[in-house]
């Protein structure tokens, strides 16, 4: 037995709602001779995804990644290496290319598919709040397994913020279930001891799971891609019941997951930000990023707030500067959060 907690739960979670109405495959693609290589990455919210993301595409020398993320935005791409830009598409001077998901995996896929130029290899980035079942199945399930082969999924774990009670949601305990690699990530806010409980506590959800540790999401590519580590036939059973993944998508919703946006025309005080972060913030909020403008700095600040740490990068305005923040958490009160953001802002 894989995973135990398969038994204990059902899958939850569509991440992409419509993909089960697979469209056509289009007419003029052909079956190649060798499959395109697929990995998932997947893990809670604030995990390190983006971040191991980004080290990919910095450190896969002479290999062709397309990365299909939900957003454009997280990925730290170089002004300077874009080479073209079209509304879902990016492509970078090195060949590498990312997709934005805006709807339908399976058309996405296509759309990369169809490239003339040789991709080598396709990496998806799920959302934090993503069941990763669902994204497998597309691949292994759909006319996709003609030309693609699912290598591995990897599961990020914060090792600063994980417990064994998960954060009480059935999403973050599968993402370590269909996990085939688990990576400790932020190692360096933890002890050696609580490295191993934690280690402790994955190996009990998944036996014999594949345990990594890093930071910033460091690891010799050669660990974690192209490791041939999908066992198709695990998924077997669960291809054969859609009725789960109807499931699931209710499933998801009882969890109570929901982000608030906040944006405004007029900058921060510093000081009342930082009381908002220190006295006012809710428990509930697990997860915020945002373009931040304050009144007492010329910079664009991005913010970055994972359990209880946040943390500021500078950059510099390209345009009209404004705030822009989404904060995620479990039944959030989105009046009060606006409220209270709105009270931190100039006068
Ligand atoms: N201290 C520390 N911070 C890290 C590490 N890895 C990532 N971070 C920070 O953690 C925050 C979240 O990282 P992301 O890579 O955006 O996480 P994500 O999983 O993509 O987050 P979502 O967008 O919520 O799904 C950022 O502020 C990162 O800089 C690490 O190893 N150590």
């Amino acid at each position: 037995m894989l995973c135990r907690a398969i038994h204990i739960l059902k899958p939850i979670g569509l991440l992409f709602p419509n993909h089960l109405s697979v469209p056509a495959m289009p007419e003029e693609l052909s079956i190649p001779e060798t499959r395109l290589p697929v990995t998932i990455i997947t893990g809670f919210l604030g995990s390190g995804k983006t971040t191991l993301l980004n080290q990919i595409l910095k450190n896969y020398q002479d290999v062709k990644v397309a990365v299909l993320v939900n957003e454009f935005g997280s990925i730290n791409i170089d002004s300077q290496l874009l080479i073209s830009i079209d509304e879902d598409m990016i492509e970078l001077s090195n060949g590498c290319i990312c997709c934005t998901m805006n709807g339908n995996l399976v058309d996405a896929v296509y759309s990369i598919l169809e490239r003339r130029d040789r991709i080598d290899y396709l990496i998806v980035e799920t959302t934090g709040l993503a069941d990763p079942l669902p994204i497998a199945l597309t691949f292994l399930s759909t006319e996709l397994r003609d030309f693609t082969r699912l290598d591995s999924i990897l599961t990020l774990v914060d090792a600063a913020t994980f417990t064994p009670d998960h954060y009480e949601s059935a999403i973050a305990l599968q993402q370590i279930c269909y996990g085939d690699i688990i990576i400790l990530n932020k190692m360096d806010l933890v002890s050696e001891d609580q490295a191993n409980e934690l280690e402790d506590f994955i190996r009990d959800v998944k036996e014999k799971a594949r345990v990594l540790r890093t930071q910033q999401g460091y690891l010799p590519l050669s660990l974690i891609l192209d490791v041939n580590l999908s066992q198709n036939s695990f998924y077997q059973g669960i291809q054969s019941a859609p009725e789960n993944l109807e499931q699931s998508r209710q499933l998801r919703s009882i969890e109570g997951f929901t982000a608030v946006a906040f944006e405004s025309d007029r900058p921060f005080s510093v000081k009342k930000f930082q009381e908002f972060l220190d006295y006012q913030l809710p428990e509930n909020v697990f997860r915020a990023k945002g373009i931040l403008w304050f009144s007492e700095s010329p910079a664009r600040h991005i913010f970055q707030l994972s359990g209880k740490r946040f943390h500021l990068e500078d950059s510099d305005w390209d345009g009209k500067p404004r705030n822009e923040m989404v904060l995620i958490g479990r039944k959030l009160d989105a009046l009060f959060l606006t409220q209270t953001l709105n009270n931190c802002l100039t006068r």
